[in-house]
């Protein structure tokens, strides 16, 4: 099942065609997959959460970017929203891990970002220095990737009130996502239509390596990744 529908057209619709792969690896990555079957272990949670706040305070920041990147009111209107959105609403899909895990939301907190987060973070701030276009692009898998994966999964008919992460998925299957989604969709669709080749290829690259990053995001959580240094256990 790839991201866009058969009679969608426009920039993004093509480029969630051409990159249908990644969005395939993001939903058939092992910790996905253990959000579905509801077998992750606690402690994958529990740093998934702690990582993902730190994330999503990041991913407020390169929403200030494009605010101060913003041409009129009406795109400073979006990223006010936006900001707001993340800012007061996301927490409850974290919650809803805490609650699993049968840990406070303060104790899943950390200060330091693993290197597969650092680095996802890195990217978006970069892409905040070049132009609006390049900034959304590197921002659009956050919401576009999960939005499609609970979609899919609900759609699967397998999602209880009894699943352990039930809030988890049905925070982000909630129809009111869609629009969200859409909106962002459709501003770069429009900025795309203005842009130039070099700046289309740095836009496309952008997004890939977002989707790429999401991917890493779920693998960081997977194997609980952190700054020891690799082989130094052996
Ligand atoms: C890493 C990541 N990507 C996407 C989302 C969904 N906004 C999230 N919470 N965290």
């Amino acid at each position: 099942m790839i991201p866009v529908a058969p009679d969608e057209t426009g920039f993004t619709a093509e480029l969630g065609r051409r990159h249908a792969d990644l969005f395939e690896a993001f939903y058939q990555h092992p910790f996905l997959r253990g959000m579905r079957a509801g077998t992750l272990a606690k402690e994958q949670v529990l740093h998934y959460v702690g990582q993902d706040h730190q994330y999503l305070t990041a991913y407020i920041r390169c929403y200030g970017l494009g605010l101060a990147l913003s041409p009129d009111r009406e795109w400073m209107r979006y990223f006010h929203d936006s900001v707001a959105f993340v800012l007061s609403e996301e927490d409850h899909a974290h919650q809803a891990l805490c609650d699993f895990a049968g840990t406070s939301y303060a104790d899943a907190q950390v200060d330091v970002l693993a290197p597969s987060a650092q680095a996802y973070v890195n990217h978006m701030m970069e892409a905040g220095r070049d132009s609006l276009a390049v900034l959304l692009a590197a921002l659009l898998p956050c919401p576009w990737t999960y939005l499609w994966s609970a979609q899919r999964f609900l759609a699967e008919g397998t999602l209880g009130e009894d699943h352990p992460f039930h809030g988890w998925w049905a925070f982000y299957a909630d129809p009111s996502m869609g629009s969200t989604l859409t909106r962002l969709r459709g501003l770069l669709d429009e900025l795309a239509a203005q842009a130039g080749a070099a700046e289309l290829e740095r836009i496309e690259k952008a997004f890939v390596a977002s989707v790429h990053h999401e991917v890493r995001f779920w693998q960081m959580a997977w194997s609980l990744e952190d700054w020891t240094p690799v082989g130094s256990d052996s």
